[in-house]
């Protein structure tokens, strides 16, 4: 039964929701969006293709003491499940798909998750407002899944998805978390109570060397000897792998993406209630519209500066109106000549390589 959703309700629909990252994720919405709902009813639509675990995860999620309503949704218990999830949805999180096991690479994810993402993307343009939908896309690669996402909501909805790319977004945020956590592991006095955690930009991909943490940009700087820093960059980089090989098997990170995901959604949620007229953040996104002009006003600059990839995950501007309205594209004039020299030419063209594979998946859907 789909829930009666009231006019101001903020819908977020949760696809992969039984699911490793969807589970945990579902746990911090429900336990912790009230503080940032700004006395908005939120409603949390659970879809899973596995249908006892969904079930279950909402079940059991139904007994947490917080007035965020909850209801499950799967194939296996109505064929309009997916219809029933997305509608009238605000915010649509998308950690659906499948995690790698060791000696795997997230391009070796590609063939198999493009196609469950495209299958979402054909469902969102189908049943979601698309000038007003925001859309999450977590599973991997992020790279290539995004274009996929865009290019699925061109083609499935030729007259309503102008715009759209402003509003699919990459979440590469779980590497901006693990350079803070790295560098605060690197820091000398970080027992000290009044210690900061930094904040360290990343931009790029989500994927090994695409991935360009920014250090020199870290909001507690100090001195980092050269092999250090290029350790610690190393790490943010591989970050992943760390948990693949620790989880042995059965699967990636799930509590350190969750954490991070749900850093973001709080965020759209403040947008959404109207707590804030903007919010800004670092995402992986278009920056050409469908008529392959500028996506927003700094998307021209950026492109100069990155060798034409057409996605990146930079500084942008949003929105609820409008989605992207702006990329922050002096951020790479203020970076260091390692990062601009070093990092960034092994970044874009594997980026590149990710961005063309996705958006021939997306256009043929
Ligand atoms: N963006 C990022 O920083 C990160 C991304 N990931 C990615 O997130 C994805 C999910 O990871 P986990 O939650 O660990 O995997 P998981 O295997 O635990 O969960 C995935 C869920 O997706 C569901 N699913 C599969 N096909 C579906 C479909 N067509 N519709 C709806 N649900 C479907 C599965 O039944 C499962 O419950 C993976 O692709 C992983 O690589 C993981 C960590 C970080
Ligand atoms: O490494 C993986 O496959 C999952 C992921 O994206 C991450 O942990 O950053």
């Amino acid at each position: 039964m789909p829930h009666p959703i009231e006019t101001d309700t903020i819908k977020i629909a949760v696809l992969g929701a039984a699911g490793g990252i969807g589970q945990s994720l579902s746990l911090l919405l429900k336990t912790q969006l009230t503080s940032f709902s700004n006395n908005r009813h939120v409603h949390l639509a659970l879809y899973d293709v596995n249908a006892d675990g969904v079930r279950g995860v909402a079940a059991d999620l139904s007994h947490v003491d917080t007035p965020i309503t909850l209801t499950s949704h799967s194939p296996a218990d109505s064929a309009d499940a997916l219809r029933d999830c997305l509608i009238n949805a605000a915010l649509v999180l998308i950690p659906a798909g499948v995690p790698r096991k060791p000696g795997m690479t997230r391009e070796d994810l590609f063939a198999i998750n493009a196609k469950i993402v495209g299958q979402l993307g054909g469902a969102i343009a189908q049943h979601c407002d698309l000038s007003r939908v925001f859309v999450l896309v977590i599973s991997n690669p992020v790279n290539s899944l995004v274009p996929v996402m865009v290019e699925t909501l061109y083609a499935s909805a030729p007259a309503a998805s102008a715009g759209v790319e402003r509003r699919v977004f990459g979440i590469t945020h779980l590497d901006l978390v693990r350079a803070s956590t790295f560098l605060h592991e690197h820091t000398v006095n970080r027992t000290e109570p009044s210690y900061k955690m930094p904040y360290v930009p990343v931009i790029g991909g989500h994927s090994g060397d695409t991935i360009v943490p920014l250090f020199s940009l870290a909001s507690e700087q100090q001195y980092i000897a050269q092999q250090q820093l290029e350790s610690l960059v190393h790490r943010v980089q591989y970050g992943g792998d760390e948990i693949v090989k620790a989880k042995n098997g059965q699967g990636s990170a799930t509590l350190s993406m969750a954490h991070a995901a749900f850093q973001v959604v709080k965020n759209f949620v403040l947008l959404l209630t109207g707590a804030a007229d903007t919010i800004s953040g670092i995402f992986y996104v278009s920056l050409l519209d469908r008529a392959g002009q500028p996506a927003c006003p700094g998307a021209a600059k950026l492109l100069a500066q990155i060798d034409g990839c057409t996605y990146f995950a930079a500084p942008v501007t949003v929105t609820r109106s409008q989605g992207v309205v702006d990329v922050d594209y002096g951020i790479l004039g203020k970076i260091s000549t390692y990062e601009r020299e070093k990092l960034l030419p092994l970044c874009l063209p594997k980026l590149k390589t990710s961005i063309e594979a996705g958006r021939t998946v997306g256009t043929t859907v």
